[in-house]
């Protein structure tokens, strides 16, 4: 059920280069990774892939927040597509290489001060990623090693299970209505398939960011760890789900999330019309910049 790059229309995503030129550059040089191992780099992301286990690792690897640039989510969509592809890759750990930080979110200057143009590209790419990871056929798993906020607990979200460090600086929520903006409906969709209709609406109506046990008990992340027991946990759990036949795990998934895929799927154009009049207002333009304001002052 994957949808393939080359199905959507014309342009509309990816114009840089073919799929064989995607990561040559950046490949390891033979010999440095065990025989088993397979890895590629871009600017952002970091990937490796045992080929023994069928498991991927992807790291985020954009200082100092990963926040999620155009650049970063044509990485993203484009190593997504790459380990759809291969078939010896059965299973995704997301994971963050930067300390602290898994994601902070949509990356808020590329929705200021900009063309309707580039806030249609920028929408469509935050689409794209959505619709790759959510109807992706491996097994996905969000090991949240630091903050998680907006679209950051999106990219978790829409993994099949979701283990997170305990840290009390950690936090994790869809907070939108915080910076004056929206979550989209597929956000939403998506966090209510989690946690459940009150509790998103509380959440969602309130902006919050929760603490990881929170979190936790909320049913927003499956499991928390250690930060030393991460790595070990996240590869315990894909393990034990790709201990299943692939056909019956892929087709209950697709049965699971088809509602929810479909809707936006059909409602993409109006979605990018959307998001392109609400970013345009000079009211939302004032918000996100007085939140982008609010942040450096916090560093002062
Ligand atoms: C109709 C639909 C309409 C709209 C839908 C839009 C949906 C939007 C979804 C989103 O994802 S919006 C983004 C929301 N993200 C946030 O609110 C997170 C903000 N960031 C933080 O809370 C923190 O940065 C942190 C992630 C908790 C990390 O804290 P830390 O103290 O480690 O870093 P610091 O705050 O000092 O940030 C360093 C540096 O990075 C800049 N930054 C942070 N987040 C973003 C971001 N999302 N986009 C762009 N830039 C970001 C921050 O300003 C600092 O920059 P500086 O060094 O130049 O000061």
């Amino acid at each position: 059920m994957p949808v393939s790059l080359y199905a959507s229309p014309p342009g509309v995503l990816f114009p840089r280069g073919s799929p064989q030129e995607w990561g040559q550059a950046a490949r390891q040089p033979p010999g440095l990774l065990p025989a088993q191992c397979r890895a590629f780099s871009n600017n952002k992301i970091l990937v490796e892939l045992d080929t023994s286990s069928g498991v991927a690792t992807m790291k985020f690897k954009s200082p100092p927040v990963n926040s999620l640039s155009l650049d970063f989510l044509t990485e993203f969509c484009i190593s997504l597509e790459k380990l759809e592809n291969d078939r010896a890759c059965r299973g995704l750990i997301i994971t963050s290489a930067v300390p602290r930080v898994f994601s902070s979110g949509l990356d808020i200057n590329e929705m200021c001060g900009k063309s309707r143009e580039h806030y249609a590209e920028f929408w469509r790419a935050v689409q794209e990623m959505w619709i790759r990871l959510y109807s992706s056929n491996m097994v996905t798993v969000a090991a949240i090693n630091g903050s998680s906020p907006a679209g950051g607990c999106l990219i978790a979200l829409t993994c099949d299970y979701r283990i997170m460090v305990e840290n009390p600086k950690y936090i994790i929520g869809l907070n939108e209505a915080q910076l004056g903006i929206v979550a989209p409906f597929w956000f939403k969709d998506t966090f209510v398939k989690a946690v459940g209709h009150r509790v998103a609406e509380r959440s969602l109506q309130l902006g919050l960011l929760h603490s990881v046990p929170e979190a936790h008990r909320i049913g927003l992340v499956d499991e928390v760890v250690p930060e030393e027991k991460l790595q070990e946990k996240a590869a315990a759990v894909v393990a034990q789900w790709l201990a299943l036949p692939d056909h019956a795990r892929q087709l209950t998934k697709s049965m699971m999330r088809k509602a929810v895929l479909d809707h936006m799927l059909a409602h993409r154009e109006e979605d990018i019309q959307n998001f392109v009049n609400f970013i345009s207002k000079d009211s939302i333009q004032k918000s996100l910049s007085m939140y982008m304001e609010m942040l450096k002052k916090k560093k002062s």
